[in-house]
Order: C-alpha cells, then sequence, then structure tokens
C-alpha cells in the first residue's frame, strides 16, 4: 500500500479500459473511463443497461482488473495491486453491498454473528473492541432489536441494512453499492437510501452506488451517467434559499469533458440536429458551437449544436 496525501481522492480513475473477450468477439465495456470522487463524497452512477457501471465496480472492489488505465482507490494503486496487497484492499479499504439481498449475507447466522463473522475474518478490529464496534454499527443502522435475527426472519430491507452494517465492519474508508435497492419497493428503497445517506454523513465514508432507482436523486449531491463505458454527463445538486426564504433544491447538468478534450454530445442533440461522422467546430468568444459537417438542405440557415 502507499501512503495517500490527505487531498488524494478516495477513487480517481483516468483512461479506464475493459475489454472482454466472449467466443471470439470483443466487447468494449469501459471505453476510456475517467472518475474521481472525493474523500466523504456520497455519488450515485447510473447509466442505461450495459453501459459499463457493474464492469467499473468489479474493478473498484478489487475483483477484476482493466484492460488498460488507471485506477486508485483509498491510496491503492488498483492496477500495480498484487496477491496479498489485493486481499488486504478487499478485507480493509473496501466494503461492498450487492443488489441481491441473500449474497450479502451468511443465512444461517444472525445480523450480530454477520457482522462478528466479517471481524474475524479480516482480523482487522482488535478481538476486546469488536462487541463495541458491533453495537456501534447496529444502534446506527437501527438494528438493536433485531440483532439475534437471522436473514430469513428479516425483511428486505432490514436484510440490506444489516449488510450496510457488515460491510463497514471493519471501517473501511470506500463504500460501494452495486444496485442496492435493486430488489426492494419503492418505499423501502427509499428508506435504505436514506440510510446510506446518513452513514456516510455519520461516519464520512466515500460511498458509490450504482443503480437505476431515480430516487437516488433525493440522497445525493452528485450523479454521475455513464454512457458506453465513458462518463458522459454529472449532475450537480444544492440547495439554495429562493426569494421567499425557502429552501429548495437545484440541480444542473453538466457534460463531463475528459482530460484530452473529449465529451459526448446527448443522443438527443445528435439525433435533432442529425449529426454523425464529421461536425463542424467554431470557437465563440464564451462558447463552442458545433454544426453539422454535412451540406444542410438550406444552408443560409446555420444550425448551432452546443453553447457550452
Ligand atoms: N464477463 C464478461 N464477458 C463478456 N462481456 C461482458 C462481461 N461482463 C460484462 N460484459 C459486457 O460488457 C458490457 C457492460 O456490462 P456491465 O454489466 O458492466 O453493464 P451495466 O451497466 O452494469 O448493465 P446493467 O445495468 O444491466 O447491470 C455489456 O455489453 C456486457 O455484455
Amino acid at each position: 500500500m502507499t501512503a495517500s496525501a490527505d487531498d488524494e481522492p478516495d477513487i480517481l480513475c483516468s483512461e479506464l479500459v475493459r475489454i472482454f473477450v466472449a467466443k471470439g468477439i470483443e466487447v468494449q465495456a469501459l471505453q476510456g473511463l475517467g472518475l474521481r470522487v472525493d474523500r466523504g463524497e456520497l455519488v450515485a452512477l447510473v447509466g442505461a443497461s450495459g453501459s459499463g457501471k457493474s464492469t467499473l465496480l468489479t474493478i473498484l472492489a478489487g475483483l477484476d482488473t482493466p484492460t488498460a488505465g488507471a485506477a486508485r482507490v483509498a491510496g491503492h494503486d488498483l492496477i500495480a495491486m498484487r496477491g496479498a496487497e489485493r486481499l488486504r484492499y478487499r478485507r480493509e479499504s473496501v466494503g461492498f453491498i450487492w443488489q441481491q439481498t441473500a449474497r450479502n449475507l451468511l443465512p444461517y447466522l444472525s445480523a450480530e454473528e454477520n457482522i462478528a463473522f466479517a471481524h474475524t475474518v479480516a482480523g482487522v478490529v482488535p478481538r476486546r473492541r469488536r462487541a463495541e464496534v458491533a453495537d456501534g454499527l447496529l444502534d446506527l443502522l437501527r438494528l438493536g432489536d433485531l440483532r439475534a435475527r437471522r436473514p430469513h426472519e428479516l425483511s428486505g430491507g432490514q436484510q440490506q441494512r444489516v449488510a450496510i452494517a457488515v460491510a463497514l465492519a471493519n471501517s473501511p474508508r470506500v463504500l460501494l453499492a452495486d444496485e442496492p435497492t435493486g430488489e426492494l419497493d419503492e418505499a423501502t428503497s427509499a428508506d435504505v437510501l436514506a440510510t446510506m445517506e446518513e452513514v456516510n454523513r455519520e461516519r464520512g465514508v466515500t460511498t458509490l452506488i450504482v443503480t437505476h432507482d431515480p430516487a437516488v436523486a433525493d440522497h445525493v449531491d452528485r450523479t454521475v451517467r455513464i454512457r458506453d463505458g465513458r462518463t458522459s454527463t454529472e449532475v450537480l445538486r444544492r440547495t439554495e434559499t429562493d426569494h421567499t426564504g425557502q429552501e429548495v433544491r437545484v440541480a444542473e447538468e453538466f457534460a463531463v469533458l475528459d482530460a484530452v478534450g473529449r465529451m459526448q454530445l446527448p443522443a438527443e442533440f445528435t439525433r435533432t440536429l442529425g449529426l454523425r461522422e464529421r461536425v463542424r467546430l467554431s470557437l465563440e468568444p464564451d462558447h463552442v458551437a458545433v454544426r453539422p459537417g454535412q451540406r444542410s438542405a438550406n444552408a443560409d440557415v446555420p444550425v448551432e449544436g452546443s453553447d457550452g
């Protein structure tokens, strides 16, 4: 492990590529993806099915390695990391929550025993402190009364709350969740997302949630969208006070410009203006204009594609 400077982001990916070869056919699941998540941030990662979200999360979890590019998480270089460090990274630096509630917990152990098992496997928390750490987590996740129940005696939402406690057992710097509300109904999903928000606030654990759940917008300040294996847009949200003194949430969407100046135009823009293959770019005083490269039927009317 390399010691990380205090201002180093907890997740930093650049030009990440992951190519799978299945039956002789190459699939580029990640195509030069960049992502930065600062310490203590709570970020949602969204994108259509097949856009590369799970591929990215599996790499960040230390379970797969990219074909090319750079990725650092919690001070670890995920590309250079080998056997023993990789194992230690998975046990100490990251916690995971999977969509399938059953995948997160051992079915024959109670909530409390599942946390104790995570402690035993990793051996990070000293024995004398384990009971106290488990009590703190059961309190934080509102599981005090349910500590002796086994997974099948808990609702889906309660199981995911135990899963969060288990993921936090070894005080990881980074929490990764792959569709944590995918098997839950709307009300339970909102409860699990609110719990993750609270855990992030209380413990300061850097959290990345991959989700299709639109309700996530109510719980995170930043949503990153992946399209075709690249980060395409980000939505930033902030709370402002309007002229009547009311607090309102304001959301603003940005296109992501990568280190070498590439960005993706929204599919709706390219479709509406028939932009394909070649476009005309021009630098205006305060914006860049993108025009169709092919001659338009009415050449006198320039079509402005983007105003920055
Ligand atoms: N092990 C694999 N072998 C071959 N192709 C794969 C493999 N894993 C993923 N892919 C392909 O990589 C692309 C990205 O898949 P990925 O599972 O990362 O998408 P996703 O955004 O998580 O989708 P979903 O929202 O449906 O889970 C897809 O085209 C998928 O078929």
